[in-house]
């Protein structure tokens, strides 16, 4: 993988860059509310569940099985990846292919927990994702996937955990793969919940994550809620405004 030479804490507290951290589970509407929220701050978006699933295509590609943690080792090795953190501009790439609608394929999702599962992976993608923020050159970066609370940037001013009942995500992934059994639909989306909890915990939200609960929200009012955590914490004194009454 390529390596990321600019070092960054990504937290929003070490570099200039204000870090909403958002985590949660399949189908709780990570991807869509955090580009939505980017969009309305003028934030960019990150979405680190790409480069999972980018590798996991990248992985299949060659023919491996990604259970096989030493073949997904070996074939990350070559993985050139990029990835836009432009909300209005979304796309994903493997060398010069583009893949931003390739990693959403089911085929790719069911492989993709193979991928997360290995610890020299976890750790080389982070450390692009905090490069990438500090690169971004905006005011701020929505970072959305499942250790972002807890792992890529605890210290974020801003962290969240967006959730909604297991019934109401399946039902939402099932209305956009029409041309899926909803029934499949729903069993995939649990098994890899249930597969990538056993790597991080994105269930419980850490001390300090304000927990957004979409089960009775529709988009619009998800994505406001989402912004008054945000503008609630960023307006709250720090501890360092606190002090010197900045
Ligand atoms: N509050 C909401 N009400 C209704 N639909 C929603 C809501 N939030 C998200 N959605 C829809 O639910 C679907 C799943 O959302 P999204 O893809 O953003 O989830 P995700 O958490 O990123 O999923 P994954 O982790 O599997 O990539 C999308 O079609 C999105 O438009
Ligand atoms: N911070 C993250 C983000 C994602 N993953 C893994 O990638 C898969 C795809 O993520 P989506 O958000 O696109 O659904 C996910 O199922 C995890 O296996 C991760 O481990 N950590």
């Amino acid at each position: 993988m390529t390596d990321p030479s600019t070092p960054s804490t990504g937290s929003g507290t070490g570099d200039l860059t204000v870090v909403v951290a958002i985590d949660g589970p399949a189908g709780s509407g990570k991807s869509s509310v955090s580009k939505q929220t980017a969009r309305r701050l003028g934030f960019g978006y990150l979405d680190t569940g790409a480069a999972y699933r980018a590798l996991a295509w990248h992985a299949l590609q060659h023919g491996i099985d990604t259970s096989d943690a030493a073949a997904v080792l070996d074939v990350s090795g070559d993985f050139d990846y990029a990835i836009s953190l432009d909300p209005d501009q979304y796309w994903v790439r493997v060398g010069q292919t583009d893949v931003t609608d390739a990693i959403r394929d089911p085929r790719v999702s069911d492989a993709v927990s193979g991928v997360a599962r290995v610890p020299a992976v976890r750790e080389s993608v982070n450390a692009l994702f905090r490069a990438l923020v500090a690169q971004s050159g905006r005011p701020g970066v929505v970072v959305e996937g499942r250790d972002i609370t807890t792992v890529v940037a605890p210290d974020a001013p801003v962290r969240i955990l967006l959730t909604a009942a297991p019934e109401v995500r399946a039902a939402r992934r099932s209305a956009e793969l029409t041309t899926h059994d909803a029934a499949a639909v729903a069993a995939a989306l649990h098994q890899r919940d249930a597969s990538d909890s056993a790597v991080v915990d994105f269930l419980t939200a850490a001390p300090g994550v304000e927990v957004v609960d979409s089960t009775h929200l529709d988009f619009d009012q998800t994505v406001d809620a989402v912004l008054g955590v945000i503008r609630a914490a960023l307006s709250a004194p720090t501890a360092d405004t606190a002090q010197t009454g900045a």
